[in-house]
């Protein structure tokens, strides 16, 4: 199925803009459930987790100690590429299964690591990044997780560079606390585009 991957820094709105292309019926597949779903209790990675971490990385419930695995690893480089071997493969599989079992006109993939990991540019028809400033960035993700200023800036310095993500777009939705209307119209424009191409695609 034609997959539009949607991209954007922490706190930039992927999630706010995924929702709204679901009001249109088109499918999501979002990347941040998925690894928030493998390491829930009894999750494919908790294992791997564990053996590699040791078990002080595991909360009581079984579940990712995530408080604890976001102070490594946005402070431990080597620590992060080892939590991503673990997951990044076990992401991948599970969202191309979703996109399969997918029923609408196209898909939407949230990939918040769609420029950094590579692998995924290859995967998708078109490339979608929500743009907004690095200021608002720290703002929404300091209100809505309750994160100091330092914490929300080294989970960016982990991220390609604003630049870098608009480099790699082919489609930029401008969401710098933009009202709802205006998403909603910058949404339903592409969309339209969108049902355009995944409708010359199988024809
Ligand atoms: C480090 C973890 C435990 C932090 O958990 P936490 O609940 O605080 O954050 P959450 O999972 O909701 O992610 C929030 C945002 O953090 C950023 N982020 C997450 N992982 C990474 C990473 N490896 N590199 C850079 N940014 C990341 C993304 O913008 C993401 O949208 C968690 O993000 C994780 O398991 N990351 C590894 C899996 C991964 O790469 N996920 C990204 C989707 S492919
Ligand atoms: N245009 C906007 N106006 C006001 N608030 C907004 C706007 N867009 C997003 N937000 C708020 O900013 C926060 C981050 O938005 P959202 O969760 O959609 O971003 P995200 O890119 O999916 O984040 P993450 O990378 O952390 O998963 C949320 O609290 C959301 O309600």
């Amino acid at each position: 199925m034609f997959a539009v991957g949607l991209t954007g820094g922490i706190g930039s709105g992927k999630t706010t803009v995924a929702d709204l292309f679901a009001t249109h019926g088109v499918a999501i597949v979002d990347t941040d459930v998925i690894a928030h779903r493998i390491t829930a209790p009894g999750g494919a990675a908790m294992p791997l987790i564990a053996q590699a971490f040791g078990p002080q990385f595991v909360a009581p419930d079984g579940s990712l100690d995530r408080a604890r695995m976001r102070a490594l690893v946005f402070s431990d480089d080597a620590a992060r590429a080892r939590l991503e071997a673990i997951t990044h493969p076990l992401i991948r599989a599970e969202t191309e299964r979703e996109r399969e079992a997918s029923a609408g006109p196209y898909v939407v993939i949230v990939v918040p690591l769609l420029v950094e990991s590579g692998t995924w540019k290859s995967r998708v028809e078109r490339v979608l990044v929500v743009d907004c400033s690095v200021e608002t960035q720290i703002a929404r993700v300091m209100r809505r997780n309750a994160f100091s200023r330092e914490q929300v800036l080294a989970i960016i310095a982990r991220q390609a560079t604003r630049d870098e993500r608009l480099a790699a777009a082919d489609d930029v939705i401008v969401n710098d606390n933009a009202p709802l209307e205006q998403l909603t119209q910058q949404v339903q424009r592409l969309h339209q585009r969108y049902l355009a191409l995944a409708g010359a695609g199988r024809a």
